[in-house]
């Protein structure tokens, strides 16, 4: 079984269709006639030069904007690693459904749509609106043994495939990446850990707020998670399954599927960008469509997202997860796409370039 899930995922990766550099070379010739001196909008401009490469057009059409949030429970709860306990994650899923969370907050001032998929919360959950794709009752303690099987991890890895699938079959073409699941910084820096070899000491951050002897605490643990599982860092999804998440998994899998129809994706904060790390070992083609948005507080990220190659938009010193840093910077999408189709050139406006 876990051999077809493999072989269905290298199938999925074969589809993503490459980053077209005469699309983007096209974008930066028509920004550099527009009226500001050459490079001058920084970031936004690079933006637009990447969704034009991605799109293969100037300028898409990204009105139609969904973040999607997933969500999934902790066995390395137990060893006492978040300040919040683990009834707050189905809690928090009922919150994104009935609209009152941040990210709903700041998705409808976006003008996204908010879908909340759980992955592996350890609850039953029941909402018309919630997209099911439960894998595990939340994953098993991973400072004792495996968080997940490697089926398992595969299957999260799928249904994220597939749950970007379905978005883009209704017509969403901008995607931002969220997540929920507390205790969910704890296999983070331990994915963060062993894919980049950075010390558990550099890539373990405070959470939701723990004390400096908590903080202590759950460096320990990540050091015994990685040295009971021994997860190889060549291999994405055994380290995935055994010191990783449903929901970290099934984000991975759904920056795979948006790139697959040609999707861009903003990815949120810590553990969002651990995802796309994730995605981006199993297909390198994944990163051009990837697009940091802030930069968290929790430590570990900066170099996450170093690693990656991303450079975030914006540091607004949040670490609140949801997808909410991501949301924000549609704002910044639309600005670029906008800069680009409306803005005057030297020609048209009568400035003189040289
Ligand atoms: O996105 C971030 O950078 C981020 C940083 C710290 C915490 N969080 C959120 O807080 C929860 C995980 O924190 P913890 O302390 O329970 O591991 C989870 O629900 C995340 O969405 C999110
Ligand atoms: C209340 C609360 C909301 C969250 N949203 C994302 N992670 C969270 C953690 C807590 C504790």
């Amino acid at each position: 079984m876990a051999i077809e899930l493999e072989k269905a995922l290298g199938q999925v990766i074969k589809r993503i269709a490459p980053f077209r550099e005469e699309l983007a070379s096209e974008a930066k010739a028509h920004s550099d006639q527009l009226t500001k001196p050459t490079g001058s909008l920084g970031k936004l401009e690079e933006i637009a030069f990447r969704l034009a490469g991605i799109s293969g057009r100037l300028w898409p059409d990204l009105s139609r904007k969904a973040v999607v949030v997933m969500a999934g429970d902790h066995g390395v709860c137990e060893e006492g690693v978040s300040a919040y306990p683990q009834e707050v994650t189905p809690q928090m899923v009922f919150n994104f459904l009935n609209g009152g969370a941040a990210v709903n907050v700041l998705a409808r001032q976006a003008e996204a749509d908010v879908f909340c998929v759980d992955m592996g919360v350890n609850a039953d959950l029941d909402h018309p609106m919630l997209i099911s794709r439960k894998v595990v009752r939340g994953t098993a303690n991973m400072a004792k043994q495996p968080a997940m099987t490697r089926e398992e991890a595969l299957q999260a890895v799928m249904a994220g495939v597939q749950v970007a699938e379905e978005l883009a079959d209704k017509g969403y073409t901008l995607f931002a990446t969220g997540e929920m699941g507390i205790g969910n910084t704890t296999p983070s820096a331990a994915l963060t850990s062993v894919l980049t070899g950075l010390s558990p000491e550099l890539s373990v951050g405070r959470g939701t707020g723990i004390n400096e002897d908590g903080w202590r605490h759950k460096i320990e643990v990540v050091k015994r998670a990685i040295s009971v599982n021994q997860p190889d860092a060549s291999d994405p999804i055994d380290t995935l399954a055994k010191v990783g998440g449903a929901e970290i998994a099934g984000m991975a899998g759904f920056m795979i599927g948006a790139a697959v129809r040609g999707c861009p994706v903003v990815v949120d904060g810590f553990i969002s960008s651990v995802a796309a790390l994730v995605a981006v070992r199993l297909a390198e083609q994944v990163k051009p469509y990837l697009f940091a948005s802030h930069l968290s507080q929790e430590q570990g990220h900066a170099v996450v997202l170093e690693s990656i190659g991303l450079s975030p938009m914006i540091q607004l010193d949040m670490r609140l997860g949801e997808g909410t840093g991501a949301v924000l910077c549609f704002h910044f999408i639309d600005a670029s796409l906008k800069l680009m189709r409306e803005m005057a050139t030297f020609a048209s406006a009568g400035v003189s370039k040289e």
